[in-house]
């Protein structure tokens, strides 16, 4: 079985900036990860990547053991479920709903040749139930609302029981209510609860099939820590590169362009890098993200439900995160 995710050494840039360095991560099949940073750091970046839609500068990028750059990204396009604004942005505004979550069949953004079977649009009128909005089929896209938008992202995704999803801040726009729908549906789907996500016993319910399909690994991209559903157990934190890989990585912008290294450049950000991978637990610290934010924060986690307890925890160490300003 191959990793989910492979990142080895990559840096991105773009437009003589450097907006990622020295990144790597491995994601194994079947984990949960959050992907956690302050704005502009990198990670819609990385997600982007991960989802075949952008290609490193250099480094490697394996994704369910396909190599960016070396594999058409359409022949496994459709095992990734992807969900996040700049997708959203690209369906046109005039598509049903309905098939803008089946177009996810074909790794499409629309479905331009109406050909699919009825247990597909059946599979696909039955996640729009699960996330409240089977009214918005026949409808147009620019008539949705926001919140809207949003839940019909996260049946696109979810509309190929994919191998590898991907959720970036994927509860903007959402009511509370479709906020913790959206938090439960993902903890389900992290426990591998099928029959909840409209998938049928067999259909990459968190555990590896007899289709010869891995477990479903999932990556969260979110700022709010209460928005981690306690099945997540992983996590990777993007920081800035320390002051003296910024000014290297500069310089080295500066001499491919043949121009001094101290004049004619704007002064960037320092690039985004990962600061620490692994459990939860030992990365969600209140030092860490006070460091990261620059402010002192405390970070809480609530203790397991119950619920949760009483069903073993499932591997559960606590219950939601949340951060505040210490004081
Ligand atoms: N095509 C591009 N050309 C130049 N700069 C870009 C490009 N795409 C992104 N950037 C810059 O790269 C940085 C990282 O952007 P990215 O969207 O990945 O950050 P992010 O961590 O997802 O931010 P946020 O939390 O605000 O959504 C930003 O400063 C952004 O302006």
């Amino acid at each position: 079985m191959v990793n989910s995710i492979d990142i080895h050494n990559v840096l991105f840039r773009r437009s003589r900036r450097t907006i990622l360095a020295d990144v790597s991560l491995s994601v194994g099949a079947g984990e949960n990860w959050v992907l956690f940073g302050p704005n502009g750091i990198g990670k819609s970046t990385l997600v982007s990547m991960m989802s075949t839609r952008l290609f490193p500068t250099s480094g490697t990028v394996d994704i369910l053991g396909n190599r960016l750059g070396k594999v058409n990204v359409f022949s496994y396009r459709s095992r990734i479920g992807l969900a996040s604004g700049a997708l959203n942005r690209d369906f046109s505004p005039l598509s049903d709903p309905l098939d803008v979550v089946v177009s996810a069949v074909d790794a499409r953004l629309d479905n331009y040749y109406d050909a699919y079977d009825s247990d597909v649009y059946e599979r696909a009128r039955c996640l729009l139930r699960r996330y409240g909005i089977e009214y918005v089929a026949g409808k147009k896209m620019y008539k949705l609302s926001e919140g809207e938008r949003t839940r019909v992202a996260i049946c696109r995704a979810l509309m190929t029981s994919p191998e590898l999803l991907i959720l970036d801040e994927p509860t903007t726009g959402l009511d509370l209510g479709g906020r913790e729908l959206v938090v439960s549906a993902l903890g389900e789907l992290a426990r591998g609860d099928q029959e909840v996500n409209g998938e049928r016993p067999g259909q990459n319910g968190g555990r590896d099939d007899a289709s010869g399909r891995q477990a479903r690994s999932t990556i969260l991209v979110t700022h709010r820590l209460e928005e981690i559903p306690p099945e997540f157990d992983h996590i990777a934190i993007l920081g800035h590169v320390s002051e003296s890989r910024a000014r290297e990585l500069e310089a080295e912008v500066a001499a491919s362009e043949e121009i001094p290294a101290d004049g004619g450049t704007v002064l960037n950000p320092a690039p985004g890098t990962i600061v620490f991978t692994g459990s939860i637990e030992e990365g969600l610290t209140s030092e860490r993200l006070s460091d990261l934010f620059g402010m002192k924060l405390e970070v809480r986690r609530e203790p397991a439900s119950a619920s949760a307890s009483a069903d073993g925890g499932r591997g559960r160490e606590g219950g939601r995160w949340s951060a505040f300003v210490a004081g």
